[in-house]
């Protein structure tokens, strides 16, 4: 595999779609699926940039050798059509991080993101802070990204304690991709932010609220399938037409609190961006459940309802 050049430093904004991982009906990763599944996130949905290998990927269900292959062909046949490719490269492992993050870098991916290890768990915010550096070290050409998630790893760092001083240890810091809900640190981190660095919002049903706070952009599985509709969202609170983007987040909403009473989890999430998209992502990997064929038709129409046409 030949190296590529370091990718070029641009602030990481707008929508961001973390992606599902295709698999094939027997459970095997499905690299045919991806090329087609670029176009109609730019064409249909209007997404121009993708957080690959995350928890809407399954990464930790993921095989290293998997989670690189995968990488290589997301930023392959994104290349000329998505913005920025971020390849998330956190593991329990600090090794397999590190060589996740160096073969980032091969491949030409324009960021990485790190998830809090989460089963030995860092305990002060110095671990997770040397956790991140000896990560981030291994390539330090690349755009580095905290992935703050603490409903799902248990760690409870506030994003605000980590960004403290963390550019003298990780110069090539570049920002938070912010998964909780705690509005006060997300509003702490932005105004801490450097004008060099994004930070981003994860929770989809809220985001009006952080860009309200200031974020620079969203990450989120719901962008997959709704990202032209929340594209209208962001438009619209740029413009400052707040009625309009309540309306959008109010849609958001309504459809997610519909879907979370019918258990939505990445299962059925995926099966949602199945039917809508038609594209043949296949079931999750275990332990994720394949989602039941009720729920996936009852929260389709109850999508079809809410969200007309792009
Ligand atoms: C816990 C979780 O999966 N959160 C999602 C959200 O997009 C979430 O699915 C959405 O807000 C619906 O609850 C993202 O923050 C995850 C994400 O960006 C990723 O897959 O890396």
């Amino acid at each position: 595999m030949s190296v590529m050049a370091p990718a070029a430093d641009k602030k990481l904004t707008g929508l961001v779609a973390a992606t599902f991982t295709p698999f094939t009906t027997q459970g095997e990763i499905n690299l045919r699926e991806i090329a087609h599944y670029i176009d109609y996130l730019k064409e249909k949905q209007g997404v121009n940039s993708i957080f690959v290998n995350g928890t809407t990927g399954e990464s930790m269900s993921l095989t290293v050798a998997e989670r690189k292959i995968l990488a290589e062909e997301w930023c392959l046949k994104a290349k000329g059509k998505m913005d920025q490719v971020v390849v998330h490269v956190g593991c329990m492992s600090l090794k397999d991080s590190q060589e996740l993050a160096q073969h980032a870098a091969q491949i030409g991916a324009d960021g990485i993101a790190v998830i809090a290890p989460f089963f030995f768990k860092p305990t002060t915010t110095e671990a997770l802070k040397n956790f991140l550096h000896e990560v981030a070290s291994v390539a330090p050409t690349l755009p580095f990204y905290y992935y703050h998630i603490p409903a799902v790893t248990g760690v409870n760092v506030l994003g605000r304690d980590l960004m403290e001083g963390i550019e003298e240890l990780i110069p090539s810091f570049r920002g938070v991709k912010f998964s909780g809900s705690d509005l006060m640190d997300f509003g702490q981190c932005v105004s801490y932010s450097q004008p060099h660095w994004s930070v981003l919002y994860g929770v989809d049903e809220q985001l009006l609220a952080a860009l309200a706070m200031g974020a620079h952009g969203a990450v989120g599985s719901t962008y997959n399938y709704i990202g032209c509709h929340v594209n209208e969202l962001m438009l619209a609170f740029e413009k400052g037409n707040l009625i309009q983007a309540r309306t959008i987040q109010f849609k958001v909403q309504e459809l997610l609190s519909f879907a979370k009473k019918l258990r939505f989890d990445l299962g059925v999430n995926k099966q949602l961006m199945n039917e809508v998209s038609g594209l043949c992502l296949g079931p999750p990997r275990l332990p994720v459940m394949p989602c039941p064929h009720a729920h996936a038709q009852s929260i389709l129409q109850k999508y079809h309802s809410i969200f007309p046409e792009c």
